[in-house]
């Protein structure tokens, strides 16, 4: 708080109070200040700061650099700061370096574990994987330089574009890059809960790269930096962002991997990918010898692939440093390791932006260790909440009249509405496309055809929109025909309960709203509006309503918040964007194009883009409060379909996707009494492990030799 307070004063050109301070008077330095905190170094000289403390780089970037790379790493922190005193009266810089050496010579854990003991006059590998010869060397000399090696820094270089530079003070996480870093650093889990927007899927990769995890400079980091996130998606954003961010090369030293798609550099630092390919991963090498840190995004989501690795990966941490141990053990005994046969110590990361802790926490079958938790409690942009009056059945007709209230009234501004399944997303977007195209060539608040009449609700429309076909057979998902399928792929299916969260595992996923429908003929209240021509009529008459009834409260709020922020954008034409699971790659990605001059940006989604994406532009979220979820019956081990309510912790994540770029407003298609009761919206969505039939777990726990 006191760090944001000084923040927010020396922004403003206001004088720092003495007591909220960031730097504070070293005795040793004669009037040169030293930052209390690492995050005043940034905003001192964000650039100068890496680039002066010399250059480790692994990869082709580190060619640009060669003049500045300092090989092996001993003793580099002292004598970098030495030169570059001499060499410079710019106290910035000072402050830099003295801001790097501070945080990055902090004593850890793991460090007190690579002591070599005195008496022992071998060889050991170096900061570089290169060994050392300690023949010659007095013993405290040796274990000077051993340890030298392991506490001392190494700052990546890191060339951002300005403007992301720019972006990134002004996020929260930033701030709190020291904590993170020492909580990684002392622990091997760390859970990091940060709101929406913080910065923690973009920001926490890019710290742990600055600091030399991910390359092969230092045995103690070395291996990449893994991200895993539920969804593809959100796998091909954010390692496009994150590279864009570094300036690096998307497919070198940023990677990704997805289903059908790999992209990963021979000297990739950074790797995102779902969490099906790291479960597939884990299965072929137990130990992620590849990688240095793991990074679960987005656990709260508790799905069955991310509750898996996080119980393997309590295993994998555990077996790494006992192969640690030992390797050390065999180092001080005098025996040569291939360098390319280390191993360092797992660090794991666990992101959430609304982790309910307790389970992390209070499972020590998990962590022997109680894995500290580190929050970041602020979003970088305010995102302002607006429920219905009341809660209709009819969301996807509500949808329709809510994107359509707000593109008449309100000012420009992308507009991300969330519905349940694909053949909603499609529907909605061909019913938007059609009054867009109306509405463009007529007075902007015509929403009926050309000739002014309303537009005729078809009931063959709505039967398409839902999919009621009363021929198809009732159809049922056997959740273990899954486990089998597609040997060959290089990513695990657990029978995710949600086919839009998993659903480049999925072949299923046309079936979906089928068996939406006909469970729904056992399931009454949730899905009775989809019965045959009676909920047609229900449809029709809502549809009907939208466009011909005055929208009273509703417009008075809109005015309100059009009064506040300019003019609406009700004369540009909607690009309406559909954004499912199911969706290729290439068309998932069209969202982040951006939109040509004078049009408005509709993204019609399911829950894909409800975590970990970032859509330029979005300022209005409509959320209809819907999901459609796998469910089982325990008794047939069966799975079917349901459109059921969201969590809460869905519900913020879905209006987090609004206050990304700049402030946003999030209207719910259902009332706050309603999103009150806990019955209706659960805090958490219940982990998908608790649903799920416990023989196909254990069945999949066997295939991968996993006794107990
Ligand atoms: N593609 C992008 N274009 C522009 N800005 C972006 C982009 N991706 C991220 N950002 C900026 O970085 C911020 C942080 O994004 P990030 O995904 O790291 O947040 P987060 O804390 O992980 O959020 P969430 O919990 O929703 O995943 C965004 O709010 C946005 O300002």
């Amino acid at each position: 708080e006191k760090r944001r307070r000084a923040m927010q004063l020396s922004k403003a050109g206001l004088d720092v109070p003495e007591e909220l301070s960031l730097f504070k008077k070293n005795s040793d330095q004669k009037g040169v200040p030293v930052p209390e905190n690492s995050e005043a170094a940034p905003e001192a000289c964000p650039v100068k700061l890496v680039q002066a403390a010399k250059l480790c780089h692994p990869g082709s970037e580190r060619k640009n650099h060669e003049s500045d790379a300092v090989k092996p790493n001993i003793g580099i922190g002292v004598s970098i700061l030495d030169q570059k005193t001499e060499e410079t009266n710019d106290d910035a810089d000072i402050l830099a370096h003295q801001s790097i050496l501070k945080q990055k010579t902090e004593k850890t854990n793991d460090d007190d574990d690579i002591l070599v003991h005195p008496k022992v006059r071998s060889s050991v590998p170096s900061c570089s994987g290169v060994e050392i010869d300690m023949q010659d060397k007095e013993p405290q000399q040796g274990e000077a330089a051993v340890q030298e090696c392991f506490n001392s820094p190494i700052v990546v270089h890191v060339s951002r574009p300005h403007e992301v530079e720019k972006a990134r003070r002004d996020l929260p996480i930033i701030m709190m890059e020291q904590e993170i870093m020492e909580a990684i650093y002392e622990n091997s889990v760390v859970i990091l809960c940060g709101e929406t927007g913080c910065g923690k899927t973009t920001q926490v990769p890019q710290f742990l790269y600055e600091a030399g995890f991910g390359t092969s400079n230092r045995a103690d980091r070395k291996g990449m930096i893994g991200i895993t996130q539920p969804r593809r998606v959100a796998v091909l954003a954010t390692s496009k962002r994150v590279s864009y961010e570094l300036g690096l090369k998307l497919g070198k030293e940023v990677g990704f991997q997805v289903r059908h798609d790999k992209k990963v550099g021979n000297n990739c630092s950074i790797k995102f990918m779902t969490d099906g390919i790291l479960l597939r991963e884990v299965q072929s090498d137990f130990l992620l010898k590849h990688y240095s840190v793991i990074i679960l995004d987005e656990a709260h989501e508790r799905s069955l692939n991310t509750d898996i690795l996080i119980g393997m990966l309590s295993r994998v941490i555990k077996a790494r440093k006992f192969v640690y141990a030992d390797q050390q053990k065999q180092i001080r005994s005098g025996m040569k390791i291939d360098p390319a046969d280390m191993v360092s110590q797992l660090k794991v990361v666990l992101m959430s932006a609304t982790l309910q802790l307790k389970d992390f926490i209070s499972n020590r079958r998990l962590f022997d260790v109680i894995p500290p938790a580190v929050e970041v409690p602020t979003r970088q942009f305010p995102v302002t909440v607006h429920f219905a009056k009341r809660t209709h059945d009819d969301y996807l007709a509500q949808a329709y009249k809510k994107v359509l209230s707000i593109h008449k009234s309100l000012p420009p501004g992308g507009i991300l509405v969330f519905v349940t399944g694909q053949r909603e997303v499609d529907y909605l977007c061909k019913k938007l496309q059609r009054a867009s195209k109306r509405q463009s060539g007529k007075k902007p608040e015509m929403v009926g055809d050309e000739d002014g009449s309303r537009p005729e609700i078809e009931e063959k429309e709505i039967f398409e929109a839902y999919d009621i076909d009363r021929t198809e057979p009732e159809h049922q998902d056997d959740i273990f025909s899954s486990y089998g399928e597609d040997e060959t792929d290089d990513e695990v299916n657990v029978a995710s309960s949600d086919a839009e969260t998993e659903s480049e595992m999925d072949t299923d996923s046309d079936e979906e709203d089928s068996v939406a429908h006909e469970t729904a003929e056992e399931d009454g209240p949730v899905l009775s509006f989809l019965k045959g021509a009676e909920s047609s009529s229900v449809l029709k008459a809502s549809f009907k309503a939208i466009s011909g009834q005055p929208e009273t409260a509703e417009e008075a709020s809109n005015a309100t918040i059009a009064e506040k922020s300019g003019p609406s954008a009700s004369r540009a034409r909607l690009r309406v964007l559909p954004l499912y699971a199911m969706l290729p790659a290439s068309q998932q990605l069209r969202v982040f194009h951006g939109i040509p001059e004078g049009e408005r940006l509709v993204v019609v989604a399911t829950n894909v883009a409800e975590t970990s994406l970032t859509i330029p532009g979005i300022t209005y979220v409509v959320d209809t409060g819907k999901e459609k979820v796998k469910n089982y019956d325990h008794a047939t081990g069966m799975a079917s379909y349901e459109v059921q309510w969201i969590s809460k912790a869905s519900a913020s994540q879905r209006a987090g996707r609004a206050g990304r770029t700049g402030p946003g407003h999030c209207y719910r298609l259902y009332s706050g009494a309603a999103y009150s009761k806990d019955d209706l919206f659960p805090e958490f969505t219940e982990p998908e492990i608790k649903k799920m039939p416990v023989e196909g777990i254990v069945l999949m726990l066997k295939s991968m030799n996993i006794d107990k």
